[in-house]
């Protein structure tokens, strides 16, 4: 391993030709190069680089000479400058609210950057449309939103409700909770609901306290008869279709045998050669409890999928998903903070507590982490937040999370376009607020490096950021293959957007879930002289960034770091 390369390069302004003729956006977001001759030499090497305006040399495939980033960070780069673009990504759990292509191009254009699929809910062809049309979109419009499938787990939850969207349950009514195969074509004997899991009977005990979705309904055990548990409402609520169940005795969460449900069912398993078959980005595992479940399944999908570039993300919803936290997060691909299950878990003061451990391990870790569930839950039926959500939200970006989540808000609510639009404004505001009081906080990053060359590359990125810092440069290039060095970049949540320039589009579309980063699709060689011409053209001709705007670029290729203006 060669040390030799780690230079640091400064860069004064080259002198430039450059012929530039006014261009308006094209409307389709990869630009064709132009053929106009460009000679650039540069200070430190006094290289003459001859390339066209596009800093392709001539001859090459003309995919070479384009770069692509959607028209809404276009947009928001132009009208906004770089500092105020939003650095808190944004996932939306897609429903029948929101699977129409309309729809799914109306969230898309508020800002999401992820679009979830839950395995709980749905048909995998009814799922299979919705990455359909979503690859459309990005397809035909340019866009790099990701899709995460939501694997269903095989914790206890309701039946379908045959069909009806909700049930009221009322304060001193009897319900039964059946562990019976019903007749799916008829309808539901009165008050009764469907349980999943067959030992649901033989588990729970009379005097048992049942939680529905960790307390939005609960009922006591009264009387168990075979495969009926009779239970008395006592805090009355809607039943909503596959609803979490818990049950709970003398004060704690029962583990019984369902403990010893696996992470993965049968029917996960399914789903997830489903999500390989499709090649979604991520798989979001629900109920994690150790790290060898993920491990289990990241060798499982190397197996399987040709570029095995699916990210494994935990979902930390259970006790011994906390328990085990570290390992987990390190086994994964990154992590979310699903408050909605943890909250059925652990008590529910418990659950912010709980969340800042989360979102700063996975920092420490340089894992991407997700804040969900009920951000703004009252959205699914009015039109504004509470002031309570907004707070909610806001802690979350405080916390530089990278990825703040909706669910029934996208899903099913009357609203979900308005609640993305929530979710962005408070996280630009939070973040312009953070940046003004310049409130850095001192995280130490340890390293996460096994080799030594990695630890160059972490050190270089945290240099870089600092650098960045300091200099209040406009904006930090990185060229990555793999997406790795942006990754660090990002953990280290400097002032200035990070441009991460990756020439796969999957690469992309999986660094569209970090915090900080604008992913851009750009060929590139191993040249970086040549690869900062090319971009500094393309994005100088799309307007993106202008002469004398000062750029640090780091890249995955040569370990140096360079501070420069752009010609
Ligand atoms: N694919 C789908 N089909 C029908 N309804 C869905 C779908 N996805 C989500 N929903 C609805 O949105 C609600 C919120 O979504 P989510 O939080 O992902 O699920 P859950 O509440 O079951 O954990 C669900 O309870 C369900 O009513
Ligand atoms: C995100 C969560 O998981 P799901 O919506 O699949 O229950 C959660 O429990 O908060
Ligand atoms: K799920
Ligand atoms: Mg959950």
């Amino acid at each position: 391993m060669s040390v030799s390369r780690l230079h640091l390069q400064l860069f004064t302004p080259p002198h430039t030709t450059f012929h530039h003729t006014n261009h308006l956006p094209s409307p389709t977001l990869s630009f064709p190069p132009r053929r106009f001759p460009i000679i650039r030499t540069s200070s430190t090497t006094s290289q003459i680089i001859t390339s066209d305006s596009n800093g392709v040399s001539p001859g090459l495939p003309p995919d070479l000479g384009s770069i692509e980033v959607d028209a809404v960070t276009e947009t928001e780069l132009k009208e906004n400058g770089f500092r105020s673009t939003r650095r808190t990504k944004l996932v939306c759990t897609v429903g029948p609210a929101t699977c129409g292509f309309e729809q799914l191009e109306a969230l898309a254009v508020g800002g999401m950057n992820v679009a979830r699929i839950n395995m709980c809910h749905g048909t995998r062809e009814w799922h299979k449309t919705v990455i359909d049309r979503v690859r459309r979109l990005n397809h035909e419009k340019g866009f790099a939103v990701a899709i995460m499938m939501d694997t269903e787990g095989s914790e206890i939850h309701m039946g379908d409700l045959a069909g009806a969207s909700s049930a009221k349950a009322e304060d001193g009514q009897i319900w039964t909770f059946s562990v019976r195969a019903f007749d799916s074509s008829l309808p539901l004997p009165h008050r009764t609901i469907n349980v999943n899991y067959e030992g649901f009977a033989e588990d729970v005990k009379v005097g048992d306290e049942l939680l529905v979705d960790g307390g939005m309904v609960r009922f006591e055990v009264i009387e168990k008869i075979g495969p009926d548990v009779k239970c008395l409402c006592t805090d009355p609520g809607l039943l909503l279709p596959r609803a979490n169940l818990t049950f709970w005795r003398n004060g704690s969460l029962v583990r019984e045998r369902n403990s010893m449900l696996p992470t993965i069912s049968s029917k996960d398993w399914l789903d997830i050669d489903f999500g390989i078959a499709e090649g979604v980005d991520f798989i979001a595992i629900s109920f994690v409890k150790s790290a060898e479940v993920i491990t289990h399944l990241k060798s499982y999908i190397a197996a399987r999928s040709r570029d095995s570039d699916i990210s494994v993300i935990a979902k930390i919803e259970s006790i011994d998903s906390l328990k085990n936290l570290e390992e987990i997060i390190q086994a994964s691909d990154g992590a979310m903070v699903a408050r909605g299950d943890l909250g059925a878990q652990i008590p529910l003061e418990q659950v912010p507590a709980a969340q800042q451990r989360i979102v700063q391990v996975c920092r420490q870790r340089n894992k991407p982490v997700i804040v969900a569930s009920q951000l703004l839950e009252s959205m699914i039926e009015y039109p504004t937040p509470t002031r309570a959500e907004v707070a909610d939200v806001s802690e979350a970006v405080r916390q530089r999370a990278d990825a703040l989540m909706l669910s029934g808000e996208s899903a099913m609510g009357q609203f979900p376009d308005k609640a993305l639009t929530v979710l962005r404004s408070v996280s630009l505001r939070i973040e312009k607020w953070w940046r003004d009081e310049k409130r850095y906080e001192a995280t130490q990053l340890p390293s996460v490096g096994s080799y030594f060359s990695e630890k160059i590359s972490e050190e270089i990125c945290n240099s870089a950021a600092k650098m960045a810092n300091h200099l209040e440069v406009d904006a930090l290039f990185v060229y990555t293959k793999t997406g790795h060095m942006a990754s660090l970049l990002s953990r280290c949540r400097p002032d200035c957007p990070i441009f991460a320039f990756t020439t796969t589009p999957s690469v992309r579309r999986r660094l569209n879930l970090q915090w900080g980063l604008i992913p851009f699709r750009l060929s590139f060689s191993e040249d970086m002289e040549s690869n900062l011409n090319k971009t500094f053209s393309l994005l100088k001709a799309r307007n993106l960034i202008k002469s004398g705007d000062l750029v640090i670029a780091v890249s995955d290729m040569f370990q140096s770091i360079q501070v420069m203006n752009v010609p």
